[in-house]
């Protein structure tokens, strides 16, 4: 469990992020959504000890990140895929790891096979795709078989069969029982991966909740109609109640009101033009 409360952190004028309190549990993926700039690494840096807040307080399991001892076997990471040195092979980059955090050596091996990087282990970093980086990024977050794993947009550039095997891997952390942050700027990468959401825009928080509740307070549905008898559809839409705006596009889009915030379906849709 992660847990941050009033969690602020100011560069000189520019507040990165302000007054975060929210809880991410464990055994479901939780997304952390946000634009560009809106302070999510920000946020994942504090979580992690790299950065230190300007006011507030943030919690791994119940312990400031840097009283754990082991780190590793607590929360394991991916911020930034590109932390390797380049002219050190897949192996020794986590061997490296594992033995400054007292993990055996097997476990290099599990997790080399875990994120299929078996077959170019001995290959030096400086030869990896975007994709293999990111896969050994993983690898390394998974090295101290944390309860804890973070992700900073970690399909970001990756091709189709990436972006579909992190989807996979951290549903399976999940239903493992373990808790899984990751973060991205696509709300439509969001609604696949994840069950809880936190929204966050210029610092704020704007929403934590489940995924189903906030797809259900902010969707739309509509049905889009296209006629070259333009005169003939606005005539059946005024005898209909539901005066159109004026566009000369031969397009109109119905939007059927809204759910509101219990579930019910409320009533009002409107028709507008698209052009
Ligand atoms: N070291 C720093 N010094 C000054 N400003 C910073 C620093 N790090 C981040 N910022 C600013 O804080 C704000 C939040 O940045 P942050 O990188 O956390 O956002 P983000 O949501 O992760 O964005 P992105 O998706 O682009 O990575 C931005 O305006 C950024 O310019």
């Amino acid at each position: 469990m992660i847990e941050l409360e009033g969690l602020t952190k100011r560069y000189g004028e520019k507040v990165a992020v302000r007054d975060l309190t929210f809880t991410v549990r464990p055994g479901i993926v939780t997304g952390f959504l946000g634009p560009n700039g809106a302070g999510k690494s920000t946020t994942m840096r504090m979580i992690l000890g790299l950065d230190h807040p300007t006011a507030g307080d943030v919690r791994i399991d119940g312990t400031h990140y840097d009283r754990l001892q082991d780190p590793l076997t607590y929360i394991g990471a991916l911020l930034e895929a590109k932390g390797v040195h380049p002219g050190r092979s897949a192996y020794n980059h986590l061997l490296c790891l594992a033995q400054s955090n007292g993990i055996p050596e097997r476990r290099v091996h599990e997790v080399l096979d875990a994120v299929g990087l078996t077959a170019v282990a001995r290959k030096k970093a400086k030869g990896f795709s975007l994709g293999m980086g990111q896969r050994l990024g993983i690898a390394a977050a998974l090295l101290g078989d944390p309860r804890i794993l973070m992700f900073d947009e970690p399909v970001n550039g990756l091709d189709p069969e990436g972006i579909h095997w992190i989807r996979t891997l951290m549903k399976s952390l999940a239903a493992q029982g373990r808790t899984v942050f990751v973060s991205s700027h696509l709300m439509s990468e969001m609604a696949l991966t994840a069950e809880h959401l936190v929204v966050i825009g210029q610092g704020r928080l704007l929403a934590d909740t489940s995924m189903a509740d906030f797809i259900a307070r902010n969707s739309r549905s509509y049905v889009r109609v296209r006629s070259p008898q333009r005169e003939l559809l606005l005539d059946v839409l005024h005898r209909e109640g539901s005066p159109p705006c004026r566009a000369g596009t031969g397009r109109w889009r119905w939007t059927a009101g809204r759910r509101s915030g219990s579930g019910s379906w409320r009533p009002g849709g409107r028709w507008c033009c698209t052009s």
